[in-house]
């Protein structure tokens, strides 16, 4: 393999440059087979863990016919592995979904199956729903009904996309909350050579109670239909008259009380060890992975494990569970919470959460795996610092997770292990946390770990990961191991023991991220949802700036006039002020308005996408931009004029490629050739993108949260890329 260098073109300052130094050809060794041993099953855990479960053996032959099913996005992203030394080809194991057999309430040691069909669903997915439709009301408008009541909201009806568990909505209103309610190589060294980093913010600095979940709606899903600004008569705007985001200054009584949380949040972290979120730096965690890869049951029984789970609950969701047919789940049922995730055993919104680790408040995003479900995990992972990516440790289960595909146009699409990990860098995530569950299958095989790291570190490298910013570590997630506290499996401890990480212990090892405060404010709002109060509440992760009560906004697309803000909570818990990183909930109130609530927001002119603006530097509606984007893997060449669902921080709009402008060095970023014809896996290029409607976004080099656009058309994810010009 040609090394890849990569970055020269992106004047970024976390740009990668590591490559060549974190390469490590001690992992080109071929892959010896994994030889797998009897499950070590249903044994008592220590510690006073719930017992995991027991493990009658399982009929494989009953399992539902869950696989491989994956987009081919990056069978490029790692054909064909580079050659060890000695020229020994590396290949990744072809897929082999084994895994189905751990639908069973059991962890039997399964056979290797030679064949895997897809999920199936017999409903739509929601890129389904919201083509759907789009396609049924083009430019769709809200019903003048809607956008005229005043003091009936309506909220986005349980579609939601960012959503808390059950048990911490309950959690959140016991604490007299906000209700929550219902709540290729080639093309590998492409999205490498974007250069991308993780947006410049950290999270909350006050997660105050472990368990705080409070948002409850995502627009975007929820309200396919939902107003545009280019759109709706009633007024929605977002044509305001952009401000360049340098001239910015934060006001100097914000600016005192950022300098002064800044420094309490500095003294906080230099002693770390307090058991409460307040004060911890924030960082946002999403778990990425393959379909089953065990994702919603180790954080379900992390969370029980933290003490967010009683033992009442957790024996609750294994009695419903198991009296569904579904017991192998009970641990995932603690996030995913809706009747069709637990009727199918399968995540497809992304679940919030938040605790606390000795360092760290955490707001946990659980990413659905199935390649459906695409588009919810590209919006979790848009808001994270930081990634779990868990991987099917099971025979058969890797492989399948980490399949390239069988190409051509209508050929199977690889696991979502590579997809996810080329999403996730691209995205921005730089450091992540991989974590190989299900060993227990094949009695915590060291040597299977092993060649699970080998054969997917090269990868994870030529998507753009650094080594360093890697960890590896076994856990099982439904037993308990190696979740808050060292193995207590023999087989485990023989060669995981202590000092080696527990997953809560790799979560601290991630580094706190940089605030992004310096710029005007920009809030992505994710949630819409009423509090006890019955004041509308925005929520958010906050991508730049900072805001108080009392702080002036507007709405981009929303209505025309400033809102001020009127209370905030940040991390769960009421704050005087919120700074960029911070997940935060907003309650409006229009400016010079009072408290009594006559001025508040109308929550059904709150647009899919919208986002929350300081008030003398709004952001623009874009329908024209710039980007300079990497092609991933495409069936067919990309053309002017191909249509594609644009996917940037929560916004999705239809659009098309309206110009090919350059083809790029994808080293050098220097143009190779003005107007290509046609771009094919692995190039990089310079396009114009046009939005059917408009969509809040900004320059990547001023935002990169709201700078970076992933182009997905028919399932698949065609190209990510990087806003370098606003243009309409
Ligand atoms: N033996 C064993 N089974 C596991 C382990 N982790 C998860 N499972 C089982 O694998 C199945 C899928 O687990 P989930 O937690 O739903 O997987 P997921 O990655 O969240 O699935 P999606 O979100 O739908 O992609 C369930 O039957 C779990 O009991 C593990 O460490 N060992």
């Amino acid at each position: 393999m040609t090394k890849g260098k990569r970055g020269a073109f992106y004047d970024d300052d976390d740009l990668d440059d590591g490559y060549d130094d974190d390469y490590d050809d001690d992992y080109y060794e071929e892959e010896p087979a994994p030889a797998p041993k009897k499950a070590e099953l249903a044994k008592p855990q220590a510690g006073g863990k719930q017992p995991a479960q027991t493990a009658p053996k399982a009929a494989p032959s009953a399992a539902p016919a869950r696989a491989a099913g994956a987009s081919k996005l990056a069978q490029s992203l790692c054909d064909p592995p580079p050659p060890g030394p000695g020229g020994k080809a590396q290949r990744g194991a072809k897929p082999d979904p084994a895994v189905k057999s751990l639908h069973q309430p059991t962890y039997p040691v399964a056979p290797a199956a030679t064949s895997s069909s897809p999920f199936q669903f017999d409903t739509p997915s929601p890129d389904d729903a919201v083509k759907a439709a789009q396609e049924r009301k083009p430019g769709a408008v809200a019903p003048p009904a809607a956008a005229a009541a005043p003091t009936a909201p309506s909220l986005p009806q349980n579609k939601n996309f960012l959503r808390p568990s059950p048990m911490l909505q309950q959690q959140k209103q016991q604490q007299g909350g906000p209700a929550n309610g219902e709540g290729a190589d080639e093309a590998a060294r492409g999205v490498a050579a974007l250069g991308l980093t993780s947006a410049a913010s950290g999270g909350s600095e006050g997660g105050t109670t472990p368990g705080g979940g409070t948002r409850q709606h995502h627009p975007h899903l929820g309200h396919p239909e939902a107003p545009n600004a280019l759109s709706h008569p009633g007024g929605l705007h977002g044509l305001h008259t952009r401000r360049p985001v340098t001239e910015y200054v934060m006001e100097a009584d914000l600016a005192r009380d950022v300098a002064a949380a800044t420094a309490s949040e500095s003294s906080s972290t230099s002693t770390s060890g307090s058991s409460s979120g307040s004060s911890k730096p924030p960082l946002h965690l999403v778990v990425l992975g393959h379909v089953d890869a065990g994702k919603s049951s180790l954080m379900g029984r992390l969370l029980h494990d933290l003490g967010l789970v009683s033992a009442k609950e957790a024996h609750k969701f294994q009695r419903d569970a198991a009296a569904a047919g579904k017991g192998s789940f009970a641990w995932a049922w603690v996030l995913d919470e809706r009747p069709e995730e637990r009727e199918r055993g399968v995540t497809m919104d992304v679940a919030m959460t938040r605790f606390a680790t000795n360092r760290f408040a955490v707001t946990l995003l659980d990413a659905p795996g199935h390649r459906d479900f695409v588009p919810n995990m590209i919006a979790g992972a848009a808001q994270a610092d930081a990634a779990l990516l868990l991987v099917d440790g099971s025979p058969g289960g890797f492989e399948a997770g980490f399949s390239e595909g069988s190409g051509g146009l209508h050929g199977a699409p690889g696991g979502q292990t590579r997809e996810h990990a080329a999403l996730a860098r691209s995205l921005g995530i730089e450091q992540m946390a991989v974590v190989v569950s299900k060993l227990d299958t094949c009695g915590y095989d060291q040597s299977r770990f092993e060649s699970i790291r080998a054969a997917l570190l090269p990868y994870l490298k030529s998507v753009g990961f650094k080594e360093s910013g890697l960890q590896w570590l076994p856990a099982a997630g439904p037993l308990g191991e190696n979740l808050v506290g060292p193995p207590q499996d023999p087989a485990l401890k023989a060669w995981w023991g202590p000092g080696r990480p527990c997953v809560t212990d790799a979560i601290d090892a991630f580094a706190p991220r940089e605030r992004a405060v310096s710029r005007p404010l920009r809030l992505p709002v994710s949630d819409v949802f009423k509090s006890k109060t019955g004041a509308v509440v925005l929520g958010g992760k906050l991508e730049g700036g900072a805001m108080r009560p009392g702080s002036r906004v507007v709405l981009v697309p929303g209505p025309a006039q400033p809102f001020a803000v009127r209370s905030l909570e940040v991390g769960g818990g009421a704050a005087n002020l919120a700074r960029a990183g911070d997940s935060c909930e907003v309650a409006l109130v229009a400016h010079g308005g009072g408290g009594g609530g006559g001025g508040a927001i109308d929550p059904s002119l709150v647009a899919p996408g919208a986002v929350l603006c300081h008030a003398d530097f709004p952001a623009v509606l874009v329908t024209k931009f710039q980007l300079r984007l990497v092609v991933l893997d495409v069936p067919v060449p990309l053309l002017r004029g191909q249509a594609v669902t644009l996917h940037a921080h929560v916004a999705r709009e239809e659009g098309h490629l309206s110009a090919l402008v350059a083809l790029l060095d994808p080293r050098t970023g220097e143009e190779v050739k003005a107007r290509p014809r046609c771009l094919t896996r692995g190039q990089s290029a310079l396009v114009e993108v046009t939005s059917s409607r408009g969509l809040v976004l900004e320059e990547y080099a001023h935002y990169r949260a709201l700078g970076r656009v992933a182009l997905r058309e028919g399932g698949r994810t065609l190209a990510v890329g990087v806003v370098t010009q606003l243009l309409e």
